[in-house]
């Protein structure tokens, strides 16, 4: 019979299903923010903060030489819309991207909703975007939102549909355990799903359990690990395939809890950082130790670029250049050579 010479491979030469993270440190342009989120750790008042210069983002760029970073996640607190002080903090982001190009990394910003003019143009300085729709309830503006006018729903999902229309790959997410229920769950990513049918530019859906930190002011729970495997096995049934589901490990107390995640469907770590800008008392197990975690699973961790290969071809030709720098280099699993040969931060 034909078939009887036919070897399986052994276990070992199956290749294992691969979790990427994304090699990144984060700049944070301002702390000042006009809303207050009741479960912020981050933020400071208005004119309270000196914002990050550009000669000490330089200088910070240029530490991180040689230490596999690629992309560089600006993540800032907000100036208000019709506040004179507005164009001169949008000038600003912009310029820091600007910088992190020009030193050959990869900018990705979170600074909270735009107006249009204002993500057309961050999109030529950007090769990703992003912006967390939180929940979509409305209830949470009575609540943990209610002095956080940048939160109303329909001002964020605007922000999703704007970014499809202006075709910049995009990350979003749930922010978990602030009082919504599990149909207010579904009702936000049934609003991701049918954003992507229409422009195809999510990449990834970032599902992130709220973790109390030092400085909020909001005494709610930390969201139950336990409980984020069923939400990424939820979200896999109502998210397009093409959408990668991101938990942030930092944020899970136990191997165990992270891999049932994986096992669920989430198939992304997001930025591994030095620091965690948002959740600062939270911090990353090194490559090596996640690396080994996964292993054991039987999952492999390996880095990818702030922009997937398929929506590459949307970027300027400036920023598909800087991508071309750093596709050929991105293939390989970590392994322990590889994560020791990084310096630390
Ligand atoms: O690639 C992104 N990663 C985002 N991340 C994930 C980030 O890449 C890292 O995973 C964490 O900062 C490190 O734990 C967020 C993490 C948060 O805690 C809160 C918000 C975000 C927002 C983004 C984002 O817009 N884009
Ligand atoms: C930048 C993103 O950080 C998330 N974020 C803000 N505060 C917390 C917290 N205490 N725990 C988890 N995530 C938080 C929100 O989802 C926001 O959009
Ligand atoms: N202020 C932005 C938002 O909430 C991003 C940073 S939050 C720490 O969307
Ligand atoms: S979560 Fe973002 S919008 Fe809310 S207060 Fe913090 S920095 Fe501002």
């Amino acid at each position: 019979m034909r078939h009887s010479s036919f070897v399986l491979p052994s276990q070992s030469l199956l290749s294992q299903q691969q979790i990427t993270y994304s090699p990144a440190y984060t700049l944070v342009p301002t702390y000042e923010c006009f809303n207050r989120c009741t479960y912020c750790n981050f933020r400071v008042d208005p004119g309270q903060d000196a914002w990050l210069t550009l000669a000490d983002a330089e200088q910070r760029l240029h530490s991180l030489a040689g230490r596999g970073i690629i992309e560089i996640l600006l993540l800032s607190g907000e100036v208000h819309p019709s506040s004179p002080r507005r164009s001169g903090w949008f000038e600003h982001l912009y310029q820091l991207c600007e910088l992190a190009l020009n030193h050959g990394f990869l900018p990705h910003t979170n600074a909270g909703p735009l107006s249009h003019p204002e993500m057309e143009r961050l999109r030529s300085v950007n090769v990703s975007m992003g912006l967390m729709l939180e929940q979509l309830s409305p209830k949470l503006l009575e609540t943990v939102h209610r002095h956080a006018p940048s939160k109303e729903p329909n001002l964020r999902l605007q922000q999703l549909e704007w970014a499809g229309e202006l075709q910049i790959p995009f990350t979003t997410g749930l922010l978990l355990g602030l009082g919504e229920t599990e149909a207010d769950r579904r009702t936000t990513l049934e609003a991701i799903a049918t954003v992507h049918r229409r422009w195809g530019h999510i990449q990834e859906v970032i599902l992130q359990p709220h973790s109390p930190g030092e400085r909020q002011t909001w005494e709610g729970e930390a969201f139950s690990a336990e409980d984020l495997a069923k939400v990424v096995a939820i979200a896999t049934q109502i998210l397009p395939p093409d959408i990668t589901i991101q938990v942030p490990p930092n944020l899970i107390e136990t191997p165990n809890i992270l891999i049932n995640c994986l096992k669920a469907g989430a198939r992304d770590l997001g930025g591994i950082v030095p620091r965690d800008e948002v959740n600062p008392d939270y911090h990353h197990l090194s490559l090596e130790q996640l690396s080994a975690t996964l292993q054991t699973a039987g999952y492999e961790l390996t880095p990818r670029l702030p922009v997937y290969p398929h929506h590459e071809s949307w970027l300027a030709p400036r920023l598909q250049a800087a991508v071309q720098q750093h596709r050929g280099q991105i293939t390989k699993p970590v392994t322990s050579d590889r994560v020791s040969d990084a310096a630390p931060l």
